[in-house]
Order: structure tokens, then sequence, then C-alpha cells
């Protein structure tokens, strides 16, 4: 009997068909034991284990070593707790080589949670895990698929516009491709690199929120230029951007059919002009959301940035060559500021100026949610597009001059739009009264956006996500709110607070119960913590402070070096990355 063993080659089937076979019996020779029914339980000893193992070992299936055949005799009488545990190894076996049920998974609270932390970190914005993925799966895979232009295939057409950093044409293409239609080109100086690499981004997370990118490489064959020049092709996606239709007096009745497909059965007058001004501002934040979840800070947000996609009938927003890309650190350095001072948010930085520049791709990814959320850099788009929204409510504020007088009135008012709102109000003109009255409809709800959006500290501004989710947007107005949507306007609200006052507050508490005694802060310590000038004359603090001081100035030395040389390795790697043509 014993030597029908090996034909029975399923994993534990050796025990399990015999249950009258000891487990130190040899299964070599027949044993006389074999016709006695046993009534005792099976042990299988290790020499019996090893024997199995062997048995096992030439079928399919797992030693009993691992499968723990013994657990399977008596697993209706296994305590629970020895049933069911979930180990690394345990999870990888389960999923690969189909473990018995004895071993199967059990997920634990504090596992649980674990997984989920991890996930959420490697999700958050602007996101660990897409970013992986995007860039190495989703990149290779576009670039085999994708059209590629060269030189000899684009004809120059009419130039569009010259600005620092390149000079940009409507061109179309000499291939046969009449679905095409035309093209834009911009041949740029060094930052058309990061140009490139934005677009392909965007491209790829959001290709909705901007100009369609058809191709970008580095040209280099044109004598005299040493370093070449970088060829960027768009589609041409319409004739007019948004600071040309502003400008025009019939604003924003000349955008209605464009956006809206017909004209509103409605007379002309605030109400109609408010519904236009809505759908334009929800197209602009769906945008810069689409950019800001990807990772991506425009920097340069303004209207002459917004370019109206007649076939797709919506704003778009072109001009990346400022814009940084958070998720791996590219055209980041803190202390750099390329921007609009029209449209710039007072920060002027989208990181602060602590934070050094990140080290290299792979670093700078693992940490980007972190340094996200320490300094939503986001946040300085949503100042500009305030000021887009502002200029379409107050038609005196659309021109140059006008916005640059705003924009000091609002510098002398703290950057504090209350305050702006109560020192200019008395005296207002016809223009700015109608622009008050145009928020002030809903109850006031596009005031409340607005001013959730033009602050001064970045921190205290709305996100492009929650903008969208105000009841601004809402087409039944604050009356046609559901209870959701009015619980999730009182959260709004409830994160549109200062809280520096309550800071304030806390810290008062702090100093009144601080006795050494209670464990609390000392006045001294508090002190300290305001960051209160030290008292002169005493020594040690001084020599202290000056220890302090050069500690600083050491970090701050190695931090701008660092910059320095991560800078240099990253236009390398940028390089790298962008398709050459000779
Ligand atoms: N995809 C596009 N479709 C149609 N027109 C476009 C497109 N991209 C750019 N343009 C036009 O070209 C102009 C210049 O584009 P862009 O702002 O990208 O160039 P720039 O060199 O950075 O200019 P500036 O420095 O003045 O901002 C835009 O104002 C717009 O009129």
């Amino acid at each position: 009997m014993a030597a029908a063993a090996p034909s029975s080659n399923l994993m534990g089937l050796s025990a399990l068909s015999f249950p009258f076979l000891t487990s130190d019996q040899p299964l070599s020779k027949p044993s006389p034991k074999l016709h006695r029914p046993i009534r005792r339980p099976i042990t299988i000893t290790p020499k019996a284990s090893i024997i199995s193992d062997l048995v096992l070992g030439v079928g399919v299936g797992l030693p009993c070593t691992v499968m723990e055949c013994g657990d399977i005799i008596y697993r209706s009488t296994l305590p629970r707790s020895d049933a069911l545990t979930l180990t690394a190894p345990g999870a990888a076996l389960a999923l690969g080589a189909a473990l018995p049920r004895s071993d199967a998974l059990t997920l634990t609270a504090p596992g649980a949670a674990l997984a989920l932390g991890a996930a959420s970190y490697l999700w958050a914005t602007p996101g660990v895990a897409p970013g992986f993925f995007d860039m190495f799966v989703l990149a290779f895979i576009e670039r085999l698929f994708r059209p590629t232009y060269r030189k000899d295939d684009i004809q120059i057409g009419k130039k569009l516009g010259e600005g620092a950093f390149g000079v940009v044409y409507k061109v179309s293409s000499a291939k046969n491709n009449p679905k095409q239609g035309d093209l834009i080109l911009k041949k740029a100086t060094e930052y058309g690199a990061v140009e490139i690499w934005m677009n392909e981004r965007v491209r790829r997370a959001c290709a909705s929120s901007c100009a369609d990118f058809v191709y970008g490489f580095l040209e280099s064959s044109s004598k005299g230029k040493e370093a070449g020049e970088y060829w960027l092709i768009w589609r041409f996606e319409g004739e007019e951007t948004l600071s040309d239709l502003m400008l025009s007096k019939e604003f924003p009745y000349n955008v209605e059919t464009k956006i809206l497909g017909e004209v509103q059965d409605l007379p002309k007058g605030l109400e109609r002009e408010n519904k236009i001004i809505q759908t334009i501002m929800r197209q602009l934040l769906f945008a810069l959301d689409g950019l800001h979840s990807t990772g991506i800070v425009h920097r340069d947000i303004k209207p002459q940035n917004i370019i109206f996609s007649e076939g797709d009938r919506t704003f778009k927003i072109i001009d990346l060559g400022a814009a940084a890309d958070l998720r791996v650190g590219i055209n980041y350095v803190p202390k750099e500021f390329l921007l609009d001072p029209r449209y710039a948010a007072p920060e002027q930085y989208i990181m602060s100026t602590q934070t050094p520049s990140a080290p290299s791709a792979p670093v700078a990814t693992a940490l980007s949610p972190v340094l996200w959320q320490l300094n939503l850099p986001d946040r300085f788009d949503i100042y500009s597009i305030g000021l887009i929204f502002l200029q379409m409510a107050f038609p005196s504020l659309r021109t140059d001059s006008g916005l640059i007088q705003f924009n000091r009135q609002l510098k002398r008012c703290g950057y504090d739009m209350i305050t702006w709102r109560k020192t200019v109000e008395p005296r207002a003109t016809l223009d700015l009264r109608k622009g008050f009255e145009l928020l002030d409809l809903d109850g006031g709800i596009g005031w409340e956006l607005l001013i959730s959006m033009v602050r001064y500290k970045a921190r205290q501004r709305t996100s492009a996500k929650a903008a969208l989710a105000h009841p601004y947007f809402n087409r039944e107005g604050l009356l046609g709110l559901s209870v959701m949507q009015n619980l999730r306007l009182q959260l709004f609200r409830a994160t549109q607070k200062d809280y520096s006052e309550a800071a304030n507050w806390v810290i008062g508490l702090m100093a009144r119960s601080g006795t050494k005694k209670e464990g609390g802060f000392t006045e001294a310590q508090l002190q300290e913590l305001r960051e209160i000038q030290p008292r002169k004359g005493n020594v040690k603090r001084n020599a202290l402070a000056s220890a302090l001081r050069l500690q600083r100035k050491i970090i701050r030395t190695l931090n701008e070096s660092m910059d320095e040389l991560n800078r240099q390795r990253k236009s390398l790697w940028w390089s790298r990355w962008i398709p050459r043509q000779e």
C-alpha cells in the first residue's frame, strides 16, 4: 500500500488519502500494521515530513514543509488566529502559487491602514505613482506612435508674435495630410527644451487643458548658431486670445455664441453677462485644474496666454515656457522668477525660498507630495485667474493702465479685497458699480469666489478644484442648492477663514497656562516662538545667535551650490529627452 503512495502525487494527498498511515512507517516496504485501523490522530514527524517532501517533490505542488499538511488534517480543530495571518511572502505565494485554503489572506487593521496610507501618498498631488507610469510606460509608447516632423516638412507662413524666448509663425505642413490643417511653429531659444517637456507631459495627462501639441525637436543644422533652435509645433487652435476678446467693446457678448453655441434667451444685461463670464471661468478653472493635478504650475497665466479653440469651442492655455513641473522638479528654481508683474501673485515665488531645488528626478518625485502640500504652488496661478475674473467683471480694469492702477490700490490696502471695495465703492464710477452689481448677483456668490482667489497668503487661496465645486457655478444660484451643496458651501467658507487670529489666541492661551510646573510654554519661551529680537547685552545669548546665523549661512551656501550643480545636470537631462535633427 505504501508503495502506492508515490503514485498519488497531488498536494498533500499522500497523507489525506491514507488516513491509516502513521507518519513513522517506512514507505519502501509493506507494513503488517497496515491492515489495522488506526484510531489515534496522525502526527507528522520531521522524518516523515522529509519523506513526504521527497514523494511530493516529483509531483505538482508544494512540499509539506511549506504546506503544513498536518495543519490540513487538523484544520477544523485549529484556533482561528493560527489559521489566518497575512505575511508578505505568504501573500506573494497565495497570489502566485495557489496556496491551500488554510493559508488564506486576512487583512489586519494596521496592514490596511498602512496600505491605504502608502496608496494615498503615491497618488496624492502631484502623483508619484502616475508619474512613474507616465515616464516609463506612456512616454515610450507615445514615442512609437506619434507623428514626427522634420524642418523640410514645414512651410513657414505669417509671423504671429515674437517674445523674449522665441518667434511664433503660422505654418502649414508639406506632408500630404489634409486633416492636419494649419499649424503653429515656435522657434525657441534654450527655454524651448522645457516647453517641449511640459507640452508632452500635458498631452499625456490633460490634453484638453492646453493647445494641441504636435511635435518638438532640436534643430541644429542652421549655420552660425551654436546651440541650435528648438522647434515646437502645435495645431492651430484659433485666431483670438482671451485678451483680444476682452479688449473688444462687445465683451462678453462676443464670446457668447462661441462658447454656448447660441444666443441666450435673455435681454442684454447683468444676468446674461454673468452667465457668459461664469462659463469662461469654469473653462479656465477646468484647464488649470488639469495642469495642477499633474503637478505643473504655469506661472504666466494671463489673457494673452489663453487661446480660444474654435474646433473644441473652449478656452485653452498656451505658452508653457515658464511652467514648472513639480513632479520631477523641472524648471523649478526657488529663487528664480519669470513673471508678468501685472498678473503675478504678491509672493512672486511658487515655493518657499528656503526649499532647495529638487536634488534629482527620482528623489524629487518621491518628495513631491510633501513639498506640494508645504508650499501649495498652484495657488500662484489661482491669484492670476482671480485677476482675470476681476477684469471680466470690471470693464475699466481690462486695459493695462487700469490693471496697474488696481494693483497699486490693492497693495495699499494690504492685498485685502474687502478693504479695497470699501475704499473705492463710495466714489465708484458707473463701470466700477456695474462690476460690483454683477458680482453681487445671487447673494454675492461671485464676489465670494473672487475674494477667495485674490488673497495675499497663498495658503488662504482656494484651489482650482475647490473653486470648480463652488456654488457660483450652480445654474440655479444659491436658492437652488441641495442640502449637500449647502454643506459644501459652509465647508468652503470655513476653509476660507483667516486663522491667524486663532493662532494668536492659542499662543496667548498657552502663555497664560504656561508654567514650568504644568509643562506649558513660559512667557520667555513664547517670546522666542514669536521671533522677537533677542535682548541686547547678554553675551552668551549673542554668541549663540551668531553661531546660528553662521550655521544658516553655511546651509544657504550649500543649497545654492547644490542648485547650481543640479541646474546643469538637469539641463543635460532635458536635452537627452528631446529628438534632434541635423
Ligand atoms: N496653438 C495655437 N493656435 C493659435 N494661435 C497660437 C497658438 N499658440 C500660439 N498662438 C499665437 O501666438 C502668439 C504667441 O504665442 P506664445 O505666447 O506661446 O509665444 P511667446 O513667444 O511666448 O510670446 P510672449 O513671450 O509674448 O508670451 C499667441 O499670442 C497666439 O496669438
